[in-house]
C-alpha cells in the first residue's frame, strides 16, 4: 500500500485516479508521496519516505526545492492546467480596474431605502465612479508562459495593443501567441509605453521585487497594475506611494497583504486565480498521475528539479537512481550492477543542471546491498528498486 499525504483540499476527481493501492489521508507519518497546492513547505521536516511531491499548481514558491533535490525528493507542477482560470480572472481585473465597478456597487448599497429618489440619486452620484475603456489602450505582459500567453492573445481579440516581454519565451509559447502581439526589447520598453501591466513570472530569488521604486518610477502616470503571479514580486512599500499620488491609477492583486487592504483604488482579491472547479479538477488530476507513475515506475513527467524521463517497463526490476550530474557516474552504476550479476535489459539516463536521474531494467531480483552500494556513491542521492 503506498501512502499519501494531502497538503490541501484537492479535487476528489483527481484523488479518486490513486486507486485501491493508496492510503490517502490529510493526516499520516512516512508518506511516500505528497500533494499539495498553496501550503508553505519551506518549515516541514521532509520525511525519510518520501519520494515525491506533486503540486496541483504552477507555483512551486512554497516548496523547498533545493532541499528536495539534495534528498533526492522529485517535485511536480502542473503547467498549464490553471492557466485559463487565471486568463479569466485577469480579464476581469482588467475592467475592474479601469470602470471602478466594485465601489460603485458598495456606493449603490447606501443607496437602499431612498425610495423614490434612488434613480436620481444613481443619477447625480454616478459620475464618481467613471473610467476609462480598455478598447484601443496599451497592455504589457510580462511573463509570457501558459498564463501569460492566453491574457495576451485574449486582451488582443478585445481591441487592446499588446506588448510582450519574456527573455525566455518557449518554443510551445511562441507557436501559440498571437502574432498580432508586440514584442518587448525589455521591461523598460512595457513600463514606459503601457497603459496596464500584468505580471506572469514565477516568484524566485531573480524576480522577487520586479516591480519596485525604480521599475514604478519609468511607468506611465495613470497606470493600472495586475498582480495574479505572486505578492512578493511587487515592492508595497514602493506601490502605497504611488497609488496615494495617483501615480498608479489601480492595483489589482490575487496576493493582498495587509498593508494593501481597504486602500483606496486597490482590488485585493484572496488568491482566487486557479478558484474553478476546471482548473481544480485539471491540476489534481495531472498531479495525481505524475505522481502515480514516479511511485509506480519511476517516470517523470512536469517535475521542476529532475529531467523528464520516461521509459516502458518490460524488464523484471526496474532501479531509479537520482544522482548528481558529473561525469562518469552511469559507469560507476553498471560496473556495480555487473559485480553483483545484474544484467541489464535497458537504460536511460537524463540530466537537467546540475541534477540527473537514471533508469536501469533489469532481469533479476535487486539485493538491499546493491541498493545502499548505489546510494553510497557520491554523486547518488537516492537509489530504489521498483
Ligand atoms: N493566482 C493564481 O491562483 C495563480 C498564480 N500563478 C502564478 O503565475 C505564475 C506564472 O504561471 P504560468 O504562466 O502557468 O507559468 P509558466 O511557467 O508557464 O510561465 C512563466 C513565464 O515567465 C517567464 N519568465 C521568468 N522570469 C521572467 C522574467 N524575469 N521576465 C519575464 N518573463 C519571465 C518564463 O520564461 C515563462 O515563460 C506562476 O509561477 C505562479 O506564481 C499560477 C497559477 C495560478
Ligand atoms: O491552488 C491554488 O489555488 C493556487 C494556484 C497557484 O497559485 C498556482 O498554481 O501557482
Amino acid at each position: 500500500m503506498h501512502k499519501v499525504l494531502c497538503l490541501n483540499k484537492i479535487s476528489p476527481i483527481g484523488t479518486d485516479r490513486l486507486g485501491a493501492e493508496y492510503e490517502f489521508s490529510t493526516d499520516m507519518q512516512n508518506p511516500e508521496g505528497i500533494l499539495v497546492r498553496s501550503a508553505a513547505m519551506h518549515d516541514m521536516e521532509l520525511p525519510a519516505e518520501l519520494l515525491a511531491i506533486a503540486r496541483a499548481g504552477a507555483g512551486v514558491n512554497n516548496i523547498p526545492i533545493a532541499k528536495c533535490s539534495e534528498a533526492g525528493i522529485v517535485v511536480f507542477n502542473t503547467p498549464g492546467a490553471n492557466a485559463n482560470a487565471v486568463k479569466e480572472l485577469v480579464l476581469a481585473a482588467l475592467f475592474m480596474t479601469s470602470r471602478k465597478i466594485i465601489p460603485a456597487i458598495e456606493w449603490a448599497k447606501t443607496l437602499k431605502g431612498s425610495g423614490k429618489e434612488v434613480s436620481k440619486l444613481v443619477e447625480k452620484g454616478k459620475s464618481a465612479f467613471a473610467g476609462p475603456e480598455i478598447l484601443g489602450k496599451k497592455l504589457g505582459v510580462i511573463g509570457l508562459g501558459a498564463i501569460g500567453v492566453l491574457v495576451a492573445n485574449a486582451a488582443q481579440t478585445l481591441g487592446m495593443q499588446v506588448y510582450g516581454f519574456d527573455p525566455f519565451l518557449s518554443v510551445d509559447a511562441a507557436w501559440n501567441l498571437s502574432s498580432s502581439i508586440t514584442k518587448a526589447a525589455s521591461i523598460d520598453d512595457i513600463l514606459t509605453n503601457c497603459d496596464y501591466i500584468t505580471i506572469h513570472v514565477p516568484l524566485n530569488d531573480s524576480t522577487r521585487g520586479l516591480i519596485g521604486g525604480d521599475a514604478l518610477a519609468k511607468t506611465k502616470p495613470g497606470v493600472r497594475l495586475l498582480n495574479f503571479s505572486r505578492g512578493e514580486l511587487v515592492d508595497t512599500a514602493a506601490l502605497l506611494p504611488a497609488l496615494e499620488s495617483g501615480h498608479v491609477a489601480a492595483y489589482a492583486t490575487d496576493f493582498p497583504d495587509d498593508a494593501l487592504i481597504g486602500v483606496e483604488n486597490v482590488l485585493a482579491i484572496p488568491h482566487l486565480g486557479a478558484s474553478t472547479p476546471e482548473s481544480e479538477d485539471n491540476c489534481a488530476m495531472m498531479a495525481v498521475d505524475q505522481l502515480k507513475d514516479y511511485i509506480e515506475n519511476g517516470n517523470i513527467k512536469n517535475s521542476v528539479n529532475f529531467p523528464a524521463i520516461s521509459m516502458p517497463r518490460d524488464a523484471q526490476t526496474r532501479i531509479c537512481i537520482a544522482h548528481r550530474n558529473i561525469p562518469n557516474t552511469i559507469g560507476s552504476f553498471t560496473a556495480l550492477c555487473g559485480a553483483a550479476g545484474i544484467n541489464i535489459e535497458n537504460m536511460l539516463s537524463k540530466s537537467r543542471g546540475d541534477w540527473a536521474y537514471t533508469i536501469l531494467d533489469v532481469s533479476n531480483d535487486v539485493t538491499p546491498d546493491l541498493l545502499a552500494e548505489l546510494e553510497a556513491l557520491d554523486p547518488v542521492v537516492r537509489a530504489r528498486a521498483i
